[in-house]
């Protein structure tokens, strides 16, 4: 493992206590690994653990940990003991390859790690065998305080190396591999073989079950999907965008932040009523509408408008960086716009170029107009690909909003093909070509007839993004890029893709509190709650069974560490920023107890959900800030992701992907025992829930 202050069986620290401090402080965890050695043969006999906490099985013999073997001589087992168990007492025990019993404890008084040092020096391990026989192995014991930077190295080591890691149990980063002996779930925790038996329809308030968020419709380029015009098929595809920030009308006297919103401006919005509003899910945006028509495009607006005081839905990312422009950048850069290129009309059609150029103007002008009552970064949604145009961009920007320009470049005819093919099943533009073959052939004219027109960006600040699709390789060029804002914008840019992949989320198990109606607090599941773990395992394991690389995310705290526990054959990873809302003086109390002895707090709660910060705790603005690096982190996966996490927590996180409101996330439902499965995609994002449990 990495660095970390170390403590063996002997009782001798490799590392001083100032390091060991600044680990704690870092969130370290204590990392333990087991050995034992015997040399006389007992193969069908195979050595365990168990203690005092749930990962190793709670002094439940039928719950300890196997060790595996590393040898022929010797046996192994690692976990990371819960930071929140400062002591740990263990017992080795043996147990038949095959059933349960018999079951031998070793002699001996428990052996007790506390705060990372062995108490005691029993370094043999002796097992009284039923003909008198005493066995005895020798004992290794080592206690690491790991930071979870070395467990994610350590997993990525694993990855690398493809060695089955033997790290077991609940640390940051962990691996369970499928026994031999498959799954032990009981049968009231099995699942029918349909996964579709368990499908349930999404909570009104939501609206969004069925519903395809218009996110970012085709990988490359994105504007295309707005066009309807003929032409032939290029070589190379190119767009660019821009976006506007306001961190003015963020950042609130109160400190915290007010507002923040992002929109999305298609010219062609304003003349093609089959448009939806584009949502880039990414940054946040205006509301997704089915239709947008000239006026349910401004109503649409307005809506977002009337948020300006508040912070849409999950931009924490971008929200956190615009308050810190507003503290630290310069302050002419009020707005900043993201402009798309790729023209859509042939150069030689004035006619064409006219209303063209009239339509980019109107958008340009709701969207200043939009900024002006607190839109803070809009994308500009169009082609733009030649200079005239981006002149006129710009002239009509000085003084109202800072222009970066985002092209992206493929040269990967595979991936434009795709595009291409995706963009006539899905788009609207295509919905009334029931030809397949004659909507490709004007699509590739559309394409050529860019290509003649195009001139790569080279005025301005701009952000170009080459052959970066695929996630291999790819180029990324900044020009005249400054200030906290954009540079976080190009850091989102890097991270986020189109690569569909599912993102499964879900609440823990019941918890023992969640039955006594208490908040907060790290109690372990309820009956019930173990039931649905057993489900979730089952669920995870027939719907992600081809997901090689998929993997779980849990908070540290028990009950969604519980949660995972039965999932076995993906990486586990503990984010402390999955942890549910700080409930501080109030944590562990049931809300009648809080409207009993402190009900200003209540009150105050009840009237801003959304900012109210429990004394010593969080509001569930804090909860959104401290998201953007699992919301960076999601963006950034390619493959399959299961969150388990806690309420308030995922009605943040669904809220991002999903685009909901920021008002509304402290009330979005997310119910116990049901899964949200967001499918991420090309074709934007789309919703199903899974009800479990009855
Ligand atoms: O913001 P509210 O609606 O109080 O919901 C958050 C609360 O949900 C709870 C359950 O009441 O979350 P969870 O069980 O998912 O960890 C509390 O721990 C938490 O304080």
């Amino acid at each position: 493992m990495g660095a970390g202050a170390s403590r063996n069986a002997e009782g001798g620290s490799h590392g001083g206590e100032e390091r060991e401090e600044s680990l704690d402080q870092a969130g370290g965890q204590l990392y333990v690994s087991l050995k034992m050695e015997n040399y006389k043969k007992k193969g069908d006999i195979i050595p365990h653990v168990y203690g005092s906490v749930p990962l190793v099985g709670s002094w439940d013999s039928s719950k300890a940990l196997s060790m595996e073997r590393e040898s022929a001589s010797m046996w192994e087992l690692s976990f990371v003991v819960p930071p929140n168990h400062e002591t740990l007492d263990f017992k080795f025990l043996l147990k038949p390859k095959y059933g349960y019993t018999p079951c031998i404890v070793e002699e001996g008084p428990n052996r007790l790690l506390t705060g990372g040092t062995l108490q005691g020096d029993a370094r043999l391990a002796l097992f009284k065998l039923d003909n008198e026989e005493v066995l005895e192995y020798r004992v290794f014991i080592k206690a690491d305080k790991v930071s979870p930077f070395d467990l994610a190295a350590s997993w990525r080591a694993y990855q690398d190396n493809l060695r089955p890691s033997t790290v077991r149990g609940i640390p940051d980063v962990s691996i369970n591999a499928v026994p031999e002996t498959g799954r032990e779930n009981g049968s009231s925790a099995s699942l029918e073989l349909d996964l579709e038996h368990y499908v349930v329809p999404a909570p009104s308030i939501s609206a969004n079950s069925g519903l395809v968020y218009a996110a970012n419709l085709a990988e490359n380029p994105r504007s295309l999907v707005i066009t309807g015009v003929s032409v032939d098929r290029p070589a190379t595809i190119k767009e660019m965008e821009i976006v506007i920030p306001d961190p003015s009308k963020i950042y609130s006297g109160s400190g915290m932040v007010e507002s923040k919103s992002v929109g999305t401006f298609s010219p062609l919005q304003k003349q093609d009523s089959h448009r939806g509003l584009f949502v880039d899910r990414g940054v946040g945006s205006p509301r997704l509408v089915k239709s947008a028509s000239a006026t349910t495009f401004s109503f649409d607006l307005k809506l977002d408008s009337e948020t300006k005081n508040s912070m849409p839905a999950a931009a924490g990312a971008v929200a956190a960086a615009a308050v810190a422009d507003q503290m630290l950048g310069p302050k002419e850069d009020r707005h900043l716009a993201i402009v798309l290129t790729a023209d859509f009309f042939r150069a030689d059609n004035p006619e064409g170029m006219e209303a063209r150029n009239e339509v980019a103007a109107l958008a340009m002008d709701d969207m200043t107009a939009w900024m002006q009552e607190g839109g803070q970064v809009g994308i500009f949604d169009a082609t733009n690909s030649s200079r005239s145009r981006r002149n006129m961009l710009m002239k009509m920007a000085e003084g109202k909003c800072k222009i970066i320009f985002l092209e992206t470049i493929c040269n990967d005819e595979r991936i434009i093909e795709r595009n291409i093919r995706l963009k006539i099943q899905q788009s609207p533009d295509y919905a009334e070509e029931p030809d397949f073959e004659a909507g490709l052939r004007d699509f590739r004219n559309r394409l050529a007839n860019y290509e003649k027109v195009y001139e790569p960006v080279e005025e301005g600040s701009y952000i170009k993004m080459i052959d970066m699709v695929s996630g291999h390789g790819g180029q990324i060029q900044v020009n005249n890029i400054s200030g906290y804002l954009p540079g976080r914008i190009v850091f989102f840019l890097v991270n986020t893709h189109l690569t569909p992949r599912p993102i499964l989320l879900t609440r823990h198990g019941e918890s023992r509190h969640n039955v006594r109606g208490r908040i907060g607090g790290d109690s372990v599941l309820s009956d019930t709650g173990e039931i649905y773990a057993k489900k979730l395992a089952n669920f995870v394991e027939k719907r992600l069974k081809s997901e090689r690389a998929a993997s779980i995310w849990t908070s540290t705290l028990q009950r969604t560490i519980l949660t995972a526990s039965p999932i076995l054959g993906f990486p586990k990873i503990q984010w402390r920023a999955l942890d549910e809302i700080n409930a501080g003086v109030c944590d562990g109390m049931t809300y009648e107890e809080i409207k009993k002895n402190m009900l200003e707090e209540y009150e105050s709660r009840k009237k801003d959900k959304l900012r109210y910060r429990y004394p010593r705790g969080e509001s569930y603005l804090d909860v959104i800030q401290r998201l953007e690096p699992v919301i960076i982190e999601l963006e950034r996966q390619r493959a399959p992701v299961v969150v388990i996490s806690h309420q308030a927590v995922l009605r943040a996180l669904y809220a991002y992907f999903a685009d909901r409101p920021l008002k509304e996330i402290p009330h979005i439902e997310v119910p116990l025992h049901t899964i949200i499965e967001i499918q991420m995609g090309v074709t934007g994002v789309q919703e199903k829930r899974y009800k479990l449990m009855d």
